[in-house]
């Protein structure tokens, strides 16, 4: 590698789409290629996706230069534009010539019987293919790398040696042929990526003068114009204007969220009605939706132990069949036993089963399917290791305040306590130390005080500090004012509860305390999530137990617990952030693998500590999505058994196919010990089950039991049984069923993200009924 040699410049992630990676054993190849060059620091190569991410150095080697680098080998690699994934891969839709003639002569070949002379034909055919497996073998041969090409390259030399010249075209046909299905199977998850990739469109209006410029050069606190029917170009708030949204693109529920001044919009949701300009508050490539694509390819970073398991087996794997092969080859001779040519035939046939690509590819694309999946229905998992502990998990830890609960307290009561202070101040003094704070209760009391016309001033608070579990402290016109819990009130020193507490409606009691004295108190309440208790019941026909783990008082916890229906399995109250983490390491002890939900905040060690950590919303995205192993873009809670469920169906995808590809490659083995090497056959293993693995784990991008395709893609889907079917066209020609507006598949399709707008204004009032994604 050459970070020492190269001169310290700005690195760069660069994407690359590589057709000619077809198989796992072609990852050395192109490691191999790349790290040598100066500049270039770490190379990922993502097998499902066809994808190599470069981080390099921009200054030392650009774009261009590893392009060609990587195309000297062959691999027709070309630079992902931003946002435009893959459009290449989709057209592929013939395979290459030297296929074709290939086949073509392979074809004539079958007449040999009637015309001898036709035999050669065959090696015409082979001939007509080999060209990119020959490059591809001596770009890796160079390299010192194995890869299935050399492989293939032997079998074909041997079975053209022993005068099998239909056996060599067909050797050679399968593999290309097989090589082209794969790259189109794998397209359609590319494609899947693909309109992750380019939720956001390309071009943003600057609101000034109306110029249209590429979203990428747009800096941070530009203010853009977004009309009616267009999709946000860029994460932003909202400056002037009111609008509907629809954000089903990244929280996978599509029912229109309102936006006025000051709300969060993000880049990749569709403003169905109503102008609105937004300020931007991150560069086009940092936008959660951007975010969002490059974790999912990236999560195949993070393998998971199976996978590792299976690339050390791999590792030792091929040189051993090789070196078994060479041997039965060469020992035969050796001895002169007789009958040299079938050790010759065993020795191919165990030659090209030396190729493990359907079982690395067992585990990597299944998961590549999965994470997909769940992306677009709005929850990012981060890698496959954390699909793999959600699959096993056995408990299911909630928080409460704005994961059980919405979060959104209202403020039921609100008393001065003595004489010392005017409700006016008091209302004054807390909302304006609140305003510093981003606890959902500080809104809600912010809320309390504009709404009683008092104007809170968070920039006369000094000495603002928060105490975690307790609440917080701020000093203004010359006070320290603490509010908070009752722990609070033993820190601000003050030993007087009063008793008209125990009369105050609400559940979550609120005190204020200055100059050792209770100066106040208030109350507040919070309702439960629609789906809460819905998600909790399905988790337990799940066989996992749920528990609520909270900071609020012990009646704010037992309430939420009645309204739920006494449906939680243990109620854990007035929790310091350490004391949850306690209790999610009890827990793991106790039951076992443990994911913790939670909004973030004081819920941040605890989620890092369980097995699986889930936190809430795409709103908190930075700190959110770095900490925790999985995002629920929406706050649909009922996504986590769906999560769980999707978790499970991989881990038995896998399963499944690790199962398929070893006793395959064994059937053949034995087969070809017992007496009939067909080389043929062995090809057909290799190449056969590498297709069907990849086919069968591209199932898990589809909706489970109904067989009904999930993705609606340009050309799928003319059926009328959903819903209103409202079809209408594309621009690309495609027909679509309308009903599908919870994904919108033709990707870069923004005319017909316009069209959704016009419809959804037409049929606002419920007459369209989106169908549920999941
Ligand atoms: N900004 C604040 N203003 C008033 N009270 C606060 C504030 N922050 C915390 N508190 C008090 O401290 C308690 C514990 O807070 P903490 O953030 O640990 O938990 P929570 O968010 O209320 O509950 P959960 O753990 O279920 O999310 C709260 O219930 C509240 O009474
Ligand atoms: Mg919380
Ligand atoms: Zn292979």
């Amino acid at each position: 590698m050459g970070d020492s040699a190269a001169p310290a410049g700005k690195l760069e992630k660069s994407y690359f789409d590589v057709l000619g990676i077809c198989c796992p054993s072609e990852v050395p190849l192109v490691e191999k290629l790349l790290e040598p060059l100066a500049g270039v620091h770490k190379v990922t190569v993502v097998v499902p996706s066809r994808t190599v991410i470069v981080l390099h150095d921009a200054a030392a080697i650009s774009t261009a230069q590893i392009v060609r680098a990587l195309n000297g080998a062959r691999l027709e690699a070309s630079v992902r534009a931003y946002g435009g994934a893959g459009q290449s891969k989709v057209s592929n839709k013939w395979p290459s010539p030297y296929v074709l003639v290939c086949g073509v002569l392979l074809v004539v070949s079958l007449f040999e019987h009637f015309w001898r002379p036709l035999k050669w034909f065959a090696v015409a055919g082979a001939a007509a293919g080999l060209p990119p497996i020959v490059l591809r073998s001596v770009a890796a041969l160079r390299r010192r790398t194995m890869d299935v090409n050399i492989l293939m390259l032997i079998a074909v030399a041997g079975a053209i040696a022993l005068k099998d010249y239909s056996e060599a075209g067909f050797i050679v046909f399968l593999f290309t042929i097989a090589e082209w299905l794969e790259t189109r199977a794998c397209g359609k998850a590319t494609a899947g990526m693909s309109s992750l990739m380019s939720m956001a469109p390309q071009n943003a209006v600057l609101a000034e003068t109306g110029q249209v410029v590429a979203t990428q050069d747009v800096k941070i606190n530009t203010v853009i114009a977004v009309k009616a029917g267009e999709v946000v170009p860029i994460d932003g708030v909202v400056v002037d204007g009111r609008s509907e949204v629809d954000e089903s693109t990244l929280t996978g529920e599509s029912f229109p969220v309102s936006k006025q001044t000051d709300s969060q919009v993000w880049a990749g949701t569709l403003n169905i009605d109503g102008y609105i300009s937004v300020r931007t508050t991150a560069m086009a490539d940092n936008s959660a939706v951007a975010k969002m694509a490059r974790l999912v390819e990236e999560a195949q970073n993070s393998r998971s132990s199976t996978q590792r398991l299976i690339d050390t087996c791999a590792k030792y794997y091929t040189p051993a069949v090789i070196f078994m092969s060479a041997a039965v080859a060469v020992i035969p001779v050796c001895v002169k036993a007789r009958n040299l040519r079938h050790w010759f035939e065993l020795a191919l046939v165990l030659l090209v089963s030396a190729c493990p690509c359907a079982l690395v590819l067992s585990t990597p694309v299944a998961t590549f399917c999965a994470l997909l999946r769940a992306a677009r229905t709005g929850l990012l998992i981060k890698g496959g290791d954390v699909l793999e502990s959600l699959a096993s998990i056995k408990v299911a830890a909630f928080d409460k305040t704005g994961t059980i609960t919405r979060g959104e307290f209202s403020v039921e009561e609100f008393q001065t306590v003595g004489e010392r202070v005017s409700k006016q101040q008091l209302v004054y003094w807390v909302s304006s130390i609140e305003s510093r704070s981003s606890h959902p209760m500080a809104s809600a009391l912010v809320g309390y005080a504009q709404s009683n016309s008092v104007e809170p001033k968070s920039e006369n608070v000094a000495e603002f500090q928060i105490y975690p579990g307790e609440g917080i402290y701020g000093e203004i016109d010359g006070e320290g004012v603490y509010v908070g819990n009752k722990r609070i009130l033993a820190r601000a020193s003050c030993q007087t509860v009063p008793d008209i507490v125990e009369h105050m409606k609400g559940v979550t009691i609120g005190y204020v305390a200055c100059n050792k004295e209770l100066i106040g108190v208030f109350s507040l309440s919070d309702s439960c999530r629609t789906g809460a208790a819905e998600a909790i019941k399905e988790l337990r026909s799940l066989g996992i137990k749920s528990v609520m783990l909270t900071g609020d008082s012990t009646a704010a916890a037992t309430y939420a617990q009645n309204q739920l229906g006494n449906i939680l399995a243990e109620v854990h109250s007035e929790l310091l952030p350490e004391d949850k983490v306690r209790i999610v390491d009890e827990l793991k002890a106790g039951d076992g693998p443990t994911l913790m939900i939670g909004d973030g905040m004081n819920d941040a060690p605890a989620l890092a500590k369980a097995d699986v950590g889930v936190s809430m919303g795409v709103s908190g995205s930075a700190v959110a999505m770095e900490t925790s192993h999985i995002t629920l873009m929406s706050n649909d809670i009922r996504r986590i058994p769906k999560a769980i469920k999707l978790a499970r169906r991989t881990h038995r995808t896998i399963v499944v196919n690790i199962v398929f590809s070893v006793t395959t490659k064994l059937a053949i083995v034995a087969l070809a010990f017992a007496g009939h090497p067909l080389i043929w056959a062995a090809v057909l293993a290799d190449v056969g089950t590498c297709l069907l693995v990849i086919m069968y784990s591209m199932l898990l991008l589809r909706e489970k039991g109904s067989g009904k395709v999930a993705k609606k893609s340009c050309a799928s889907s003319h059926s009328r049984k959903h819903g209103h079917g409202t079809s209408h066209h594309c621009s690309d020609g495609h027909h679509h069923e309308h009903v599908s507006a919870g994904r919108m598949n033709c990707s870069p399709n923004i005319p017909f993200r316009r069209h959704l707008g016009a419809e959804l204004l037409e049929q606002r009032n419920g007459a369209l009924v989106f169908e549920e994604f999941s």
